[in-house]
């Protein structure tokens, strides 16, 4: 249903260009839901993004397609896109519900107008009370449908966003750590609530999340990112289980795993590289404890390990090695006094340059 090819996006700054996503391929079918994985800074947002053509005004695709159902996204005009695509096709959760809405209106309005934005046969009552339906599914009130986004919680604010993002029960979803900034309980029911309704409409989704104990819950697929590149991809047991990338394997080990009764969690030392005209070579070599020569030297490129299980790494095939050394943390602590080893203090982060406030009154207002 959504292909995506050879997808590159870049981000205009007075230092160059941020390769932010650096030759993604993805597919996504009916009713399948695809988690994308990485810790923050490694595309996972831009990638979604530029799915709906929200990038920041700085951002641009520079090459590749971005096919749903024969229709390449890319050569639509905006007018095309917001009539043909965007919330009623592939709709997105936002990270942060609040910047979803517009202050000015109330929540019920905005979900309203997005409904009658794309369904002129839909009287405003009929809009209202589907506003109120899906409040009421979502655990809200239904009459605080006329309440203004600043009269609610964050974790109320969020479902909200889900009720507007499912108003039009879209082909796609796409949630963006849609429960990150909620408490773990209410990220649950959130989760689940979209994954109950998602099956229902018979949607799929791309979830963005840095948790890996998420995906492995919600996901058929998971597509790790690093350094703007998809990594490593199978489907979630795969990669959850027999994870052959280094990245995979330390971003495995700093999460709990449930199945398992006591776990030491390590994290992997140094932060996502500088992606500002990068250099040949793996993206992640600076930081893995595995890395030779030819990992600076040359890019590795995806080779097929089983059925639909991609990685991308000079040293895949030494898995057993790789998925026994990765467990201990010396293996990973040995890296912090590697004088080649990325920094470990944080990066500069860049990302509010430009931004446009995520979603809604550019998706809402102006068709
Ligand atoms: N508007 C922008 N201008 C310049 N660089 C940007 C901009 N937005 C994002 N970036 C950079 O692009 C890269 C990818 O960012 P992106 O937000 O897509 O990553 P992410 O994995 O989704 O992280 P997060 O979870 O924090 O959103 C990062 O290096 C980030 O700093």
């Amino acid at each position: 249903m959504l292909s995506i090819e050879n997808l590159n996006v870049y981000y205009e700054t007075e230092e160059g260009d941020v390769h932010a996503v650096d030759g993604v391929n993805l597919e996504l079918e009916r009713n399948e839901t695809i988690g994308l994985v990485g810790e923050s800074g490694c595309g996972k947002t831009t990638t979604a993004k530029s799915i709906i053509r929200l990038l920041a005004t700085n951002g641009r695709i520079a090459d590749g397609t971005i096919e749903f159902e024969g229709t390449d996204i890319t050569e639509l005009s905006d007018r095309q896109l917001r009539k043909q695509i965007r919330w009623n096709e592939v709709s997105m959760i936002p990270q942060n519900a609040m910047n979803g809405f517009d202050p000015v209106y109330t929540v019920g309005e905005q979900i309203v107008e997005v409904i009658r934005a794309h369904e002129s046969k839909t009287s405003k009552n009929e809009a209202w009370e589907r506003a109120r339906d899906l409040f009421d599914r979502l655990g809200i009130e239904s009459d605080r449908v006329t309440d203004y986004p600043h009269q609610f919680s964050g974790g109320m604010a969020q479902r909200a966003m889900v009720a507007l993002a499912l108003a039009l029960s879209p082909s796609i979803v796409l949630a963006d750590e849609p429960t990150t900034a909620l408490d773990v309980v209410i990220q649950d029911r959130i989760l689940r609530v979209i994954k109950d309704l998602q099956d229902e409409l018979n949607s799929s989704m791309i979830l963005i999340t840095h948790d890996m104990s998420v995906v492995s819950e919600t996901c058929d697929d998971i597509a790790v990112m690093y350094g703007g590149r998809i990594v490593e991809y199978a489907d979630a047991e795969t990669v959850i289980k027999e994870p052959r990338h280094p990245y995979t394997l330390g971003l495995r080990n700093s999460f709990p795993d449930i199945t398992q009764d006591s776990q030491e969690l390590i994290s992997i030392p140094g932060v996502p590289p500088d992606l500002v005209d990068p250099d040949e070579g793996c993206k992640f070599a600076p930081r893995c404890p595995f890395a030779e020569d030819q990992c600076w030297e040359e890019t590795p490129q995806p080779e097929e390990y089983g059925e639909n299980h991609i990685v991308e790494c000079h040293r895949a095939d030494e898995v057993e090695h790789l998925q026994e050394e990765a467990k201990k943390r010396e293996t990973w602590m040995a890296m912090k006094d590697d004088p080649n080893a990325a920094p470990t203090k944080d990066v500069k982060d860049v990302k509010d340059v430009n931004q446009p406030a995520d979603t809604l009154q550019e998706g809402s207002h102006d068709d």
